[in-house]
């Protein structure tokens, strides 16, 4: 990571919630010197009191890069402060579902270099990953120093078009939520067959994230990987029956649950 601009130059924070703080977390992690850090918010936790970055202070000419961490409701409230700082080398990195890229160039000034990023939760442990697309102003050198300061917090994809965003928002943004609910499921139906409520929520847990480890560090792909669970008129195979039904199954459930995250993606742009 370029940490010698960043840290030469500053980095502003907008917004220091359950993704800002995460985000923040790994970048003073890998180094970034909280004196280089300036965070807007209006009710600072004492976490973020705690990390010694400059907190509501009047921010710096011509930061590195600007982190939008708002929710999109709130942009328009939230964004006024930093148009001095738009329309000039200032990079914008904006994280926020559903807002392109064009809106922030007319708030901030058409020339401006914008980022728009998706990342998602599991960035609080170092494994999230986020899909990236900047505007034509955005140097290269720019774009990786976007990518530098979110792999610092999980992987990262570039996109190659803005219009992508609604379906990667979809999946992996709001993902992970989908994977907590299938923990949760899991556990219920462990409880309805007999289990104690710790023992089922830890074995939901661990199957999940064991499962998930396999997944990403195995060359198999994970219809291979369903199949070595499965044994011929075995257990996986009666419960696959059900979860693998056309209309009722998990694809069925799936295709609608992200279209309808996308939808909203898209409805959150007008
Ligand atoms: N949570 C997620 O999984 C993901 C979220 N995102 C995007 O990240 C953005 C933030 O989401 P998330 O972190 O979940 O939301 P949070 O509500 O946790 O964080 C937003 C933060 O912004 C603060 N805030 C509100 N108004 C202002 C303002 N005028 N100036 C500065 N800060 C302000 C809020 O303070 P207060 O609470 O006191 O109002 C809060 O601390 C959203 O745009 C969302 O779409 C993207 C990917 C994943
Ligand atoms: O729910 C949301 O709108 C945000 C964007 C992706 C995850 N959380």
């Amino acid at each position: 990571m370029d940490l010698a601009l960043v840290n030469a130059r500053g980095l502003v924070l907008l917004g220091c919630g359950k993704m800002g703080s995460a985000m923040l977390a790994g970048w003073l992690a890998r180094g970034v010197d909280p004196a280089s850090v300036w965070v807007l918010d209006p009710h600072p936790s004492d976490w973020l009191t705690a990390t010694g970055v400059h907190i509501n202070a009047g921010v710096p000419d011509a930061p590195a890069v600007v982190i939008l961490a708002v929710k999109p409701q709130m942009m328009d409230a939230a964004l006024p402060v930093l148009v001095p700082l738009g329309n000039g080398s200032v990079v914008f990195v904006s994280i926020a579902a559903g807002t392109p890229i064009a809106k922030f160039a007319a708030l901030l000034g058409a020339q401006t270099p914008i980022i728009r990023a998706m990342p998602n939760t599991p960035a609080a442990v170092g494994r999230g990953i986020t899909a990236l697309i900047g505007n034509d102003h955005v140097s290269p050198d720019a774009m990786t120093l976007a990518e530098d300061l979110l792999s610092a917090v999980g992987q990262t994809l570039r996109l190659q078009d803005e219009s992508q965003m609604d379906a990667v928002t979809a999946l992996s943004g709001s993902g992970p939520a989908y994977v907590f609910h299938l923990i949760e499921a899991m556990a219920d139906a462990g409880i309805q067959q007999g289990l104690s409520p710790e023992m089922a929520l830890h074995l939901a847990r661990a199957t999940v994230a064991g499962a998930g480890h396999l997944a990403e560090n195995t060359t198999e792909d994970p219809s291979q990987l369903r199949v070595n669970v499965t044994s011929p008129g075995g257990t996986t195979a009666a419960a696959l029956s059900v979860l693998m039904d056309a209309d009722t199954g998990f694809p069925a459930l799936l295709s609608r649950a992200i279209t309808a995250a996308a939808d909203r993606s898209r409805e959150l742009a007008k």
